[in-house]
């Protein structure tokens, strides 16, 4: 199977929202409003292709067809925590997605992922799943949460981070070649901790405020 693709989202409002979520001088208010701002914008570019049906509708002087998004379409799963961050600005556009959850926690020494928890909507395989993580760094969890959705029968997926590690989208690419990649930011490189060079630092203890 040939390699997925990798969206960059380039738009000016993106990015400069994303210099203020990487200073370190911006507070837990602002970095999580900021993040929900981004999640937003970055919906539009992933809901680009979703497939529209025609409707008639009437307007005060006319009889005409007009587009509606097909039926229910779209489910969001978070990767605990940090995931959760960009839920609400996401359903800002979206308010018809239903959305699971896949808790999945990074150990420190071998910085492989372990799956705690996972909630998924009963109809969630009928669905385009958008998985989301704020962190796209050596790709073990987005990995992870993608095989758990996979094994529960859900073949429509796209990822959607706001920084990613060339490291970690040549790994997802590898192990799902068939999952797309929406990401705010390509940055440099994984420093000996696993975490991404320059980044934004540890995304769930900034939008939670914990250390
Ligand atoms: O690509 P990876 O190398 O797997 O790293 C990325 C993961 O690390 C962070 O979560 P963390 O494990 O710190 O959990 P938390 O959100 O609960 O802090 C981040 O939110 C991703 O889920
Ligand atoms: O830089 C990183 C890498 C993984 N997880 C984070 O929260 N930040
Ligand atoms: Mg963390």
């Amino acid at each position: 199977m040939s390699k997925s693709k990798v969206v960059i989202c380039e738009h000016p409002l993106i990015q400069h929202k994303l210099t203020f979520i990487r200073n370190q001088e911006t507070n837990t208010k602002d970095f999580r409003e900021l993040v929900d701002e981004v999640a937003t914008l970055m919906a539009y570019e992933i809901t680009r292709d979703l497939p529209l049906d025609t409707i008639s509708v009437r307007t005060p002087v006319a009889e005409t067809e007009a587009k509606v998004i097909s039926g229910r379409m779209v489910g969001l799963v978070p990767i605990l925590r940090a995931g959760l961050g960009m839920v609400e600005g996401i359903l800002k556009l979206i308010p018809s997605a239903k959305v699971g959850h896949i808790g999945l926690a990074r150990d420190h020494e071998t910085l492989l992922p372990r799956e705690y928890y996972i909630n998924l909507p009963t109809d969630a395989h009928e669905r385009l799943l958008i998985v989301i993580d704020p962190m796209l760094a050596t790709g073990g969890s987005a990995i992870a949460a993608i095989s758990s959705l996979k094994q529960r029968s859900c073949e429509q997926i796209k990822l959607m981070c706001l920084i990613a590690a060339p490291e970690g989208v040549r790994a997802v690419q590898e192990a799902h070649p068939d999952v797309d990649i929406y990401i705010a930011a390509l940055d440099e490189r994984l420093n000996e901790k696993g975490y991404i060079i320059p980044g934004l630092g540890d995304a769930g203890d900034r939008m939670f405020g914990t250390n």
